[in-house]
């Protein structure tokens, strides 16, 4: 089964969101907590003149970890190095990118999960000291010797939280969970994109897209673009509510913003399961999905939205998503059975 690309939340090559992204704390929209912490953590650093403490965005695609990771640095008016977990395969890779770094940089590791044991060993004393501990020679003859680093900030993203070994979370002063977007938040982010697209838009028309963009701005952007194709060639170059329904239900987004796959996902619950508790091997089976396509792109919006629950047992249907596919609960039976043991 292919994911629909349009509102699947992970990136895309193609992704030309550059123009969308936003460039300060100001303008990133959403996340008030995170954003209202970040701000007195960067002006503290650039108080004290040191590099701040390392931080760690986790959650889950498409809400923007990499661009608060951009804005930091930006903000507190440093340089910006990019990697990811995957691209550093030897330590040396790592060590390459740190004796490099400038007074203060933000050196951001995407898909930080990722990263290699070997590699993570070279990033701890990096972490806690500032400091490379290299080992010279080979046998009896070999020798460790101790780099001195610029102090850096590290920005680690990661869609899997759990996926992390304890060491490397520990290491990071400043954890930020990323949360799923008020539609109101989304609104705002699609009427500036719109405004930065040169598109003039009903309020009606922005609220739209927003309701279906699975409280992901990444969602939001690619659904606004794509109905602004609509306008332009079917429209009368309006963002309107009419136009924006039409063609979101043309590419086969429902209300609630899910698509084919999300609506698979419950049928096969609802039709083959009784609406479970099913387990998500067994899904992704069934699917023909990963296993971590599942969990980390179809589920974390189904659960938020209500549409499902996890239990020790599996993955059961809520009863919001026996209406959204229009389609009877079964009778409760063997009630009980949800005590046992
Ligand atoms: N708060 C926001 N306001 C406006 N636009 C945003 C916001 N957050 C993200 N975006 C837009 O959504 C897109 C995706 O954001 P970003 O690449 O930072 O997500 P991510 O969390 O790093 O995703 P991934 O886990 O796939 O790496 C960006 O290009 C940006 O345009
Ligand atoms: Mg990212």
């Amino acid at each position: 089964m292919e994911p629909d690309p349009l509102i699947r939340p992970e990136r895309l090559a193609e992704d030309t969101d550059r123009a969308l992204r936003p460039q300060t704390l100001e303008e990133f929209v959403g996340q008030a907590e995170a954003r209202a912490n970040l701000r007195v953590f960067i002006e503290s650093a650039k108080m004290r003149g040191e590099a701040m403490d390392h931080t760690l965005f986790h959650g889950p695609p498409g809400l923007g970890k990499t661009t608060l990771a951009q804005i930091m640095a930006r903000e507190l008016g440093v340089g910006f190095r990019m990697t990811s977990g995957p691209v550093l395969a030897k330590p040396g890779d790592l060590a390459a990118i740190l004796t490099n770094l400038e007074p203060r940089d933000v050196l951001f590791i995407d898909e930080i999960h990722r990263l290699s044991p070997v590699v993570e060993e070279v990033l701890y004393p990096a972490l806690e000291d500032f400091a490379l501990d290299l080992v010279i020679g080979e046998g009896p003859a070999a020798r460790t010797v101790r780099i001195d680093l610029q102090p850096f900030t590290l920005v680690g993203a990661t869609t899997r939280l759990g996926l992390l070994t304890t060491p490397l979370r520990d290491r990071f002063g400043i954890p930020t969970r990323l949360q799923f977007y008020t539609e109101d938040e989304l609104d705002l982010i699609v009427t500036r994109g719109a405004r930065l697209l040169g598109v003039a838009a009903d309020p009606e028309g922005t609220r739209e897209i927003a309701r279906r963009a699975r409280g992901t701005p990444r969602v939001a952007g690619r659904l606004l673009r794509r109905v602004v194709d609509f306008v332009l060639v079917e429209g009368d170059g309006r963002l309107t509510k009419a136009i924006a329904d039409r063609a979101l239900t043309r590419l086969g987004v429902d209300h609630l913003g899910l698509d084919g796959a999300d609506r698979r996902y419950l049928l096969l619950l609802a039709e083959n399961y009784g609406g479970g508790p099913v387990g998500v091997e067994t899904i992704a089976a069934a699917l023909s999905e990963a296993r971590d396509a599942i969990e980390e792109v179809i589920e974390p919006y189904l659960l938020q939205q209500g549409l499902i629950q996890r239990t020790p047992r599996g993955r059961m249907l809520a009863a919001k998503a026996w209406r959204h596919i229009g389609l009877d609960a079964p009778r409760v039976t063997g009630q009980s059975d949800l005590f046992e043991g």
